[in-house]
Parts: structure tokens; sequence; C-alpha cells
């Protein structure tokens, strides 16, 4: 069903992968058009500041893809929250040595150099697209890498697995700022693209907003959007 249309006194939460962007062969080669730019700095100025990004990518990364996005950015799949940029606060409580993670992951990789292991500061995901047939090889090394590190949890992600910090996500990063202004008191509103972003898209829905599920695949979404495309169509309609 498609959403309706983006209330005025709407708190808008959106990811970015697959949601904002297309997918893309590998991380850093995503596009960022000056179309989305503006898209979302206008969004920003009609809310009165009420537009986060909610991404599993770290701040820092997304920051960098993003140039001038001044807005708030929960980043790391709820592990950290930046409210401006070179502000980052981490939110999670779990003991991590990223540089031990981070080796131990190129280590398993190691036998196949079609993997892409990110290394992100609260985890690591190891990446298959250039080869889908080392899915199983990356799931297994992923469990072991799992096992060893017994506060992280598996992420699975598009053609990727990660780990990263348990008992935080993007529904409680979103939670954290709903209590924060201007996002308080709004109606909560949020896209996304991945099993990542389900316990946020059941979080709004909870507290009486909305959820949109962009592509195919099953959500506890009420509402679909096919593509990056459709979303920005319907957010820029919602301007008008
Ligand atoms: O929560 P998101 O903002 O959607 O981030 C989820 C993960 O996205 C990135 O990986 C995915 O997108 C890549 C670029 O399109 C693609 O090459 C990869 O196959 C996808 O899994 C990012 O690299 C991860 O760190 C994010 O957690």
């Amino acid at each position: 069903m498609n959403p309706p249309p983006l209330p005025d006194a709407a708190a808008l939460f959106l990811d970015f992968d697959g949601c904002l962007v297309e997918i893309a062969h590998r991380p850093d080669a995503v596009v960022v058009s000056d179309a989305l730019r503006d898209l979302l700095a206008r969004l920003t100025d009609r809310l009165g500041g009420a537009l986060a990004l909610i991404s599993g990518r770290d701040v820092a990364d997304l920051r960098g893809h993003l140039g001038d996005f001044p807005g708030i950015i929960a980043g790391s799949h709820g592990s950290e929250l930046s409210v401006a940029p070179g502000d980052i606060r981490t939110l999670h409580q779990v003991p991590f040595d990223a540089a031990a993670l981070h080796s131990r992951a190129h280590e398993l990789a190691a036998p196949h150099p079609a993997i892409l292991v990110e290394e992100k500061p609260h985890g690591v995901a190891m990446h298959y697209r250039e080869d889908p047939s080392l899915q199983n090889f990356v799931e297994d090394a992923m469990q072991d890498l799992a096992a060893q590190n017994p506060h992280l949890m598996l992420q699975p992600a598009k053609m990727a697995l990660e780990l990263r910090p348990a008992g935080v996500g993007k529904d409680t990063a979103l939670a954290q700022l709903m209590q924060m202004q201007p996002f308080e008191g709004r109606v909560p509103v949020f896209a996304g693209d991945d099993t990542t972003d389900e316990p946020a898209m059941e979080e709004v829905q909870s507290r009486g907003g909305f959820a949109i599920k962009i592509g195919d695949g099953p959500t506890a979404a009420r509402h679909r959007l096919s593509d990056p495309a459709a979303l920005a169509a319907w957010l820029d309609a919602s301007l008008t």
C-alpha cells in the first residue's frame, strides 16, 4: 500500500543504503546526487529539523558521503549518535576492541580475495557481492567471529553479514531521538529497505506513526515503495 502524505508534524527517520541511494557494487561506490542533498535540506527545513538518518553505516563514513549535510545521524545500527558534524557519541555499553575484531576478520577472509572486509568503529562487515557463491563461507566465518565475540550480534545485510554490538538497534536510536527536540511530540515516520530496519519500523508503528518498506521482501511496515527513486518522489511531493 502506498504511504499517506507525510504529516506536517512528522518526525522523519530515513535509512541510507537501498533507501535514499541505490545499492552499489561496493560500499564506497554509492552515489549521492545533488538532488538528494537538496531534498534532505528542504525536508529538514520543512520539518523544523525533525529529520534524522538512521543507518548501518558508521557516522563518519556516512557524513563523508553526504558532504555538507548538517543534520542528525544515528549510525552503526544504533551504536552511535551524531547531532552535528564533528560530534559523535557512543550509545552502546559493549566492551570493544575494534582493531582485534578487524584483524581477525581479515584473517578469516584471507582465502577469498573477493570478500570485502569493511572495518567499522563498532563492528565489522564481510561483503560477498563480488562473488555470491561465497555466502556460505562468509556465514561460517562470521559465525566463528561471533563465537569469539559474545557481546556482538550477527546482523544480516544485503550480500553481506555484519557483527555489531548487541543491546542497541535502529529502534533504540529512534526511541532516544523521539525524547529529544525537535522530534518529541511529532508523528514518527521511518523508511528502510533491510532487516536491520525492521525493529525501527515496528517502533514507529507502535508510537502511532507509520513505516515504509523500500523494495521487495517481508516486512512489518504497512506501506511500501518500489525503490529509492519512488521514495524521493514521495518525499518531494510532500514538500509541494
Ligand atoms: O542501514 P543502511 O544505511 O541501509 O546500511 C546498511 C549497510 O549498507 C552498506 O552495505 C550495503 O550497501 C552497499 C552499497 O550499496 C552494498 O555494496 C552492500 O552489498 C550492502 O550490504 C554498508 O556497507 C554497511 O556498512 C551498512 O551496514
